[in-house]
């Protein structure tokens, strides 16, 4: 399948005034992936793909070959989560730009190697993100707000789904917020909130700044997507 727009530009076109919706593929079906990516090819704004080294997370997920593989079946952007120690984020933003991811999230706990992946994404023609696991303090993303598109927070623990959203991720969105303020690029990155996300929670997450919820569960199990992602563009952002 044929994208329109690849790296910065395919992830500069994403939709500002509503929320957008990342799909997680990690719960897709994995033994029916195409089949999967066909249902929700009209409905995910960009599908999100969970990069995991056993070291930094407790368990292994996905790798080059699946992701090439899978940019074939898509035109939609394909954005890849790093969570892998930091003397191997450099390497792995490189494998997975060349697998055809579009947007590449490194962790801020990778310090100074997840600062030059950044930059590294930035050469090979792709956009870059921060990411932070819950446990860090949401200040550790300010090194990283002058060169990426996104901020994503988790909502829960690394590396593990169908768990409960935080008490901590909505004050923790809108710190995030205040510091993309402070840094002056409020209106050039993109606020994500990854984990947790249910039909209880995303109106909370909204109304705390979330411009983007990384959709599991929610999207791969409901039965009715057009109507999910109708009520989801639908949700108000605080005022
Ligand atoms: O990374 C994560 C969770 O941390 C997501 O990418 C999962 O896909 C979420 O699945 P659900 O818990 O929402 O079913």
């Amino acid at each position: 399948m044929m994208k329109s727009l690849c790296g910065p530009a395919a992830i500069a076109a994403l939709p500002r005034d509503r929320l957008i919706g990342e799909f997680s593929l990690w719960s897709a079906d994995l033994a029916n992936m195409e089949r999967d990516l066909k249902r929700i090819e009209a409905h995910a704004d960009i599908h999100h793909i969970d990069v995991a080294d056993a070291r930094f997370t407790p368990g292994f997920l996905f790798f080059p070959d699946l992701v090439a593989r899978i940019a074939k079946l898509t035109a939609k952007p394909i954005h890849v989560h790093l969570m892998v120690e930091a003397e191997i984020v450099e390497a792995q933003t490189r494998q997975f730009i060349g697998a055809g991811a579009d947007l590449i999230s490194v962790h801020a706990e990778n310090g100074e190697a997840g600062l030059r992946a950044v930059k590294l994404a930035h050469e090979l023609g792709a956009e870059a993100g921060v990411v932070l696991r819950l446990e860090t303090p949401v200040a550790a993303i300010t090194p990283f707000l002058s060169e990426v598109a996104f901020v994503t927070l988790l909502g829960t623990s690394i590396g593990v789904k169908g768990q409960s959203l935080s008490e901590q991720a909505c004050p923790r969105l809108i710190e995030a917020r205040a510091l993309m303020r402070k840094a002056g690029r409020e209106a050039d990155i993109v606020l994500a909130a990854d984990g947790g996300i249910r039909h209880e929670t995303v109106p909370l997450l909204r109304a705390a700044g979330a411009e983007t919820v990384v959709l599991g569960s929610l999207a791969f199990g409901d039965p009715d997507l057009a109507r999910r992602m109708a009520w989801l563009h639908g949700l108000e952002v605080a005022a």
